[in-house]
């Protein structure tokens, strides 16, 4: 529209169809948004080239030349400019695709207004207090220096803005939840609910209920209406840890919540509209549990377009004294005291100490030695490592024709092993969170 008077406008609009470019235009204008027009990939990189815009909205057909390759160049030589396709109505596969090359959103055919509206107010607003002080809303910052730990916050930082779902794959403890929570804290979802959900802890029989919520009286203890979790992170971001739990059966329910984006509540008639973005996580190999067939593909499809793996903490040792040392300030601020600090030897056995436990291990290891140090350094008698047992190499078996007594007791150790993670000591004992905490309940620990 303004190109030519080299003026700058907000949104750059790429479709060869005049009737799109047009609802679009008007759409993006009653937004109080300015708007130019390309109808070909040639034009759009002349455009490009010549305007700085806030944010890109293309077909994915043109005559030229496809959506995708677009997506790409804008990757590569506007980055930062977030751009979104139009997809053909059902061609999920290829809106998957431009979400992996970088775009943060897509609208399928026919254009609805109210999905543009959506998805554009979603690229233009990132919360004020981005970048800077996440930690001051709860969300713990990344901490670390190695180029692991480097290249996760740069693609935390690039992810926020997307919506792109990212399974994000790690052992216990090694700050997968941490991440999650940036990526919501610093996009355009950080005003709604962060829902964190441990898969593996539902009941079974619960899991429909609790995802997607039940009407009153829709069976024997729904005393009242339910809203479920979809619900609770309507605009927000629905973050599924241990999604390698979820029973197969309710993998189908997920798949269809997520691709039509509607829940419908048990005992409930009709489906309701819901508008989150789902992350996971998992210390699984799901791509193997698909192999197995224990885990479905087209889920495992939908949920890991973006892929992160956030290393051991056993491989990025250079993260220890970083980590360390908010550790033990955020210990300090907690008990009104001066910060401890570590002694070069402390600091050398961390470094070599192989953390099965991973960050939360280090955590806890560090708040048992400040309790356990009366000056305000801490020594390698104070870490007391040698009392921490070597990790298991493989999952706890009972030996064959020991039941009860003997399961109590590897149970324990593997608790006591991991420090009372119960996620890390379930994977050890080669058992679902859900089965260790049945049999806590049962011997009531829980
Ligand atoms: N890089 C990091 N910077 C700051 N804190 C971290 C980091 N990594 C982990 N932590 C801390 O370690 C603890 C464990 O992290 P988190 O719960 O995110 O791990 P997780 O991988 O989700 O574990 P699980 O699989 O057991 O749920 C938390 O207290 C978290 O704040």
């Amino acid at each position: 529209m303004n190109a030519e008077s080299g003026a700058r406008a907000d949104v750059l609009v790429i479709d060869d169809e005049a009737d799109i470019r047009e609802l679009l235009e008007l759409a993006l204008l009653r937004m109080g948004l300015s708007c130019d027009t390309a109808g070909s990939v040639a034009e759009a990189r002349e455009r490009l080239a010549s305007g700085s815009y806030r944010l890109c909205l293309t077909d994915m057909r043109l005559p030229d030349g496809d959506g995708l390759d677009l997506v790409a160049y804008i990757q590569q030589a506007h980055a930062g400019l977030p751009v979104a396709v139009i997809s053909a109505h059902g061609s999920i596969d290829t809106a998957i695709r431009a979400l992996k090359l970088g775009a943060f959103d897509f609208v399928t055919k026919p254009v609805e207004v109210k999905a543009v509206r959506a998805l554009v107010e979603h690229a233009l607003r990132v919360p004020e207090h981005a970048q800077d002080e996440p930690e001051a809303d709860g969300v713990r910052r990344l901490i670390g220096r190695s180029a692991a730990i480097e290249h996760l916050r740069a693609q935390v930082a690039r992810l926020a803005r997307s919506q792109a779902p990212v399974f994000i794959h790690g052992e216990s403890g090694t700050g997968k939840e941490v991440i999650a929570r940036s990526i919501h804290a610093l996009g355009p979802r950080a005003g709604g609910a962060f829902v964190p959900v441990n898969c593996g802890a539902i009941p079974h029989e619960l899991m429909e209920s609790e995802f997607f919520g039940h009407v009153r009286g829709s069976f024997s203890g729904a005393t009242a209406d339910k809203p479920g979790l979809f619900r609770a992170a309507q605009g927000g971001t629905l973050f599924l840890d241990e999604v390698a739990e979820l029973p197969l059966a309710m993998q189908v329910k997920l798949l269809r919540a997520i691709q039509e984006r509607a829940v419908r509540p048990v005992g409930a008639h009709a489906e309701e509209a819901v508008d989150v973005r789902v992350l996971s996580a998992s210390h699984r190999d799901l791509a193997a549990l698909v192999a197995e067939g224990r885990f479905r593909q087209d889920l495992f499809y939908r949920i890991n377009v973006i892929a992160l793996h956030v290393p051991p903490l056993r491989e990025r040792p250079e993260d220890i004294e970083a980590l360390a040392a908010h550790i033990l300030a955020r210990l300090a601020a907690r008990d009104g005291g001066p910060a401890q600090r570590l002694s070069a030897e402390s600091l050398a056995a961390l470094r070599a100490h192989p953390f099965p436990g991973n960050v939360r291990e280090l955590e806890n290891l560090l708040e048992r030695a400040c309790a356990l140090c009366d000056s305000d350094v801490i020594t390698p008698a104070d870490l007391a490592l040698d009392a921490a047992p070597a990790p298991l190499a493989s999952p706890v078996t009972p030996p064959p024709g020991q039941g009860g007594d003997d399961e109590r007791s590897h149970i324990l150790r593997a608790l006591e092993e991991t420090r009372w993670n119960r996620s890390e000591a379930a994977r050890r004992l080669g058992m679902t969170l859900r089965q260790l905490r049945y049999r806590l309940q049962k011997w009531g620990m829980e």
